[in-house]
């Protein structure tokens, strides 16, 4: 479903700023395959979900999705195979418009606006529905406007809107770390139901290692711009945060400095 080949990012290439961000990333992902992402600071985590997005284009290497190559395409020519949901619950939404206002919006990207644009009663009776399963009450506040919610109800919101069109490919870039630890939990659980009654393939970057080992049927471990772990199956099932940190050590040679990670260990 998802394929990178051998894909190099270098920032600022010939300045003293001069990064290599990833250095040979191959990742292949099956359908439905959930893969949780893993690693210390400026390990090449968010750059490789940016590199799929398409926010500029890799030095080389190929992405593929479902057999295509999406290498060469513009940011906003991938954006029909993919879903994404960032940290900050305040950019996947517009504040001073109704919840019904974004979903409807969501529901139509790609399309002209025309006739069809305004909400009618079954489409509303849709979105009333799929809100009232995420048991947050939002279903009896279509009209309020987004603004007004909390950072969960937002980010509740925002994981609906990417995913609304089914897209090919979720990419989650640590979408509940700027939650509470209670209100992070329940978008995890939304999350987890979405890609699971969709059958949506995702990628999900967590700092959190307990997260990353029970979500999710693969984790990969990124370290200085290379998959250092790339775990699924049964190992997955019986990984615990100690084993992850050994092995962690032993691939890359060096500790864990990702202070959030080692925070999060415990949790
Ligand atoms: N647009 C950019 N311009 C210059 N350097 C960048 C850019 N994006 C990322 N980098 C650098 O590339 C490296 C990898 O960054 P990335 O954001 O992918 O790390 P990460 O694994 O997501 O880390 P963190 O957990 O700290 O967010 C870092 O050294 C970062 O500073």
């Amino acid at each position: 479903m998802l394929e990178i080949k051998n894909v190099w990012k270098t920032f600022n290439k010939g300045t003293v700023n001069e990064k290599q961000a990833l250095c040979g990333v191959n990742l292949t992902l099956n359908d439905g395959d959930f893969c949780t992402v893993i690693g210390g600071n400026g390990a090449g985590k968010s750059t490789t979900l940016n590199a799929i997005a398409g926010v500029w284009p890799v030095d080389c290497g190929q992405i593929l999705i479902d057999g295509k190559d999406i290498s060469a395409l513009p940011e906003h020519k991938r954006a029909p195979y993919l879903g994404r949901v960032f940290q900050d619950p305040m950019t996947g939404t517009v504040a001073d418009m109704e919840i019904i206002e974004n979903l409807a919006i969501a529901a139509r990207r790609g399309k002209k606006r025309g006739l069809s644009w305004g909400v009618k009663a079954d489409e509303r009776f849709r979105y009333r529905q799929m809100l009232a399963e995420f048991d947050l009450g939002l279903e009896d506040r279509m009209s309020s406007k987004v603004g007004l919610l909390s950072g969960g109800q937002r980010q509740a919101i925002t994981l609906l809107m990417a995913t609304i069109k089914k897209p090919k490919l979720l990419l989650l870039d640590e979408h509940t770390a700027a939650l509470d630890p209670k209100t992070a939990a329940k978008v995890l659980e939304l999350s987890d139901k979405i890609i699971a009654e969709n059958n949506l393939t995702a990628l999900m970057v967590t700092h959190n290692m307990h997260d990353a080992i029970t979500h999710g049927n693969r984790l990969i471990m990124m370290s200085d711009g290379k998959i250092i772990l790339n775990i699924s199956g049964e190992e997955k099932k019986n990984l615990t945060v100690e084993h992850l940190l050994e092995m962690f050590e032993k691939a890359s040679g060096s500790k864990i400095e990702n202070d959030r990670m080692l925070l999060s260990k415990d949790k």
